[in-house]
């Protein structure tokens, strides 16, 4: 008789009789996997941590993938990054603040970051760096504030994770919040990005402050433009805005019903800022003052919109400076949130104020300022004001600002304007555009 051992692995299969050929052959798949149960527990403890390994893996990859995108600038939740945050938000005075300054790459949130670094706050600034309008102007900002030791989060407000990280490193006292889809007249164009930045990334910022502990203070950029129809002059706080005229006034009006939402449940800090027409040198090429100047230089025609019968339109043009002023001082006065961790324990404040110039100035007569420091005849061409949302006229009362914040506007649209073209020609120079196409 033939050993066990042979019975079971016979040497040569043709030797084995057919009907055992498959008993033999899972004895034999058993034994050279399985051979013990030990083994068998082995094994499934084996799989067990293959698949454990395998979800930590994945979850490593798509939570680091959103703190870890590298950027030509810096790479987003390494230890780097997280220093130059840290670095930044340090304060240098005594009771100063810590401000995360939403949109400081822009126009009005460079301006600010650069006032608070520069009396000792601790500034961090996020933007998107999007390019509604040439996005090398945002980086040339980026690069004035990097030389005033101010980092520059590249990220979008609507992205919580980034947030979340954001106030987990530095515990702002205050909220400096300029980033939006700005412009009156691109919102026929682009109306989701008015929804994307305006409104839900506002949303995701609140979302973000009010579960903070603790909360900051929200001083934020509303507009002039949600007065909208209102021919009531000059436009005070207490005016009705129930009729903008453009998406982007929608927009900026729901801002404010939004964030009142915040300050009444959470006990959120919240401060609305109407601006009225900002310009200046660093200022956002979009607007009239910048592109009229940009055309005038390059001799190409510049469009002048006139309201009806025949009259100007007119605005409350308001320095950059004079604005800066008025945030800063907004900041200083705003009170402190009551809540924390979203619960909110007292009422907290919730304000208003125009920001404006208190001198509206016609569109035309912007036009020869311009001519008369840049030393070049416009080429006008006059047209009625389309239905695009403009509207005719702005003037602020300004009673407000300046009693509550001290705001005292003191810069004329003359002396800001030979401030700006002075700007323009040393960042552009003469021949900015001339002969090829820039994207302004
Ligand atoms: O104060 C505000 O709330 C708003 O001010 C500006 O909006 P706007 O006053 O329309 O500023 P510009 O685009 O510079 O226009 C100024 C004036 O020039 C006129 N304009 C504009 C462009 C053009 O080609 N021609 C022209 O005559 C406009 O109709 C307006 O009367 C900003 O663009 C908005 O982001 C801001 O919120």
């Amino acid at each position: 008789m033939p050993p066990l051992e042979e019975e079971l692995f016979p040497s040569t299969p043709g030797k084995i009789k057919s009907d055992r050929l498959h008993f033999n052959s899972m004895n034999r798949t058993f034994h050279r996997c399985f051979a013990s149960t030990s083994t068998m527990f082995l094994w499934a403890l084996f799989l067990i941590a293959l698949t454990a390994s395998y979800i930590s893996f994945q979850s490593f990859v798509t939570s680091g993938s959103r703190y870890l995108h590298h950027t030509s600038h810096n790479s987003i939740g390494d230890l780097r990054w997280e220093k130059q945050i840290r670095s930044s938000a340090q304060i240098r005075r005594q009771s100063g603040l810590t401000v995360l300054v939403t949109g400081a790459a822009g126009f009005v949130g460079s301006h600010v970051s650069v006032a608070l670094k520069k009396r000792g706050d601790g500034v961090v600034g996020i933007d998107n760096f999007n390019d509604y309008y040439d996005p090398s102007l945002k980086k040339s900002r980026r690069s004035m504030l990097e030389s005033q030791h101010i980092f520059i989060v590249k990220g979008d407000i609507n992205d919580q994770r980034l947030l979340a990280k954001l106030f987990e490193i530095v515990p702002f006292t205050h909220v400096m919040h300029l980033a939006a889809q700005a412009g009156v007249r691109y919102a026929m164009e682009n109306p989701m990005s008015y929804v994307h930045s305006n409104i839900a990334g506002l949303v995701t910022l609140l979302e973000q402050c009010k579960s903070s502990d603790p909360q900051p203070a929200i001083v934020w950029a509303s507009s002039s433009s949600v007065y909208g129809l209102n021919e009531k002059v000059p436009f005070s706080e207490s005016d009705q805005t129930d009729q903008p005229a453009s998406l982007y006034a929608a927009t900026k009006k729901a801002g404010e019903e939004i964030t009142h939402t915040y300050n009444h449940i959470y006990g959120l800090s919240i401060t609305g800022l109407r601006f009225f027409t900002v310009y200046g040198p660093w200022g956002r090429p979009d607007m009239a003052y910048f592109s009229f100047t940009k055309n005038i230089l390059q001799g190409k025609p510049i469009t002048v919109y006139r309201g009806k019968d025949r009259v100007d339109l007119a605005r409350d043009f308001t320095y950059i400076d004079d604005i800066v002023k008025g945030c800063v001082a907004s900041l200083d006065t705003a009170g402190k949130s009551t809540g924390s961790g979203g619960k909110k324990r007292g009422p907290a404040p919730y304000r208003i104020y125009n920001l404006g110039n208190t001198s509206p100035v016609t569109v035309p007569a912007l036009v020869s300022i311009l001519e008369k420091n840049l030393k070049l005849k416009a080429k006008k061409n006059v047209v009625e004001m389309p239905g695009n949302g403009d509207v005719p006229f702005t003037h602020a009362n300004i009673s407000l600002a300046q009693r509550e914040l001290g705001y005292k506007p003191t810069t004329d649209l003359s002396t800001g304007l030979k401030k700006f073209v002075k700007w323009y020609l040393t960042y552009y120079g003469y021949n900015h555009g001339k002969g090829n196409s820039v994207n302004l």
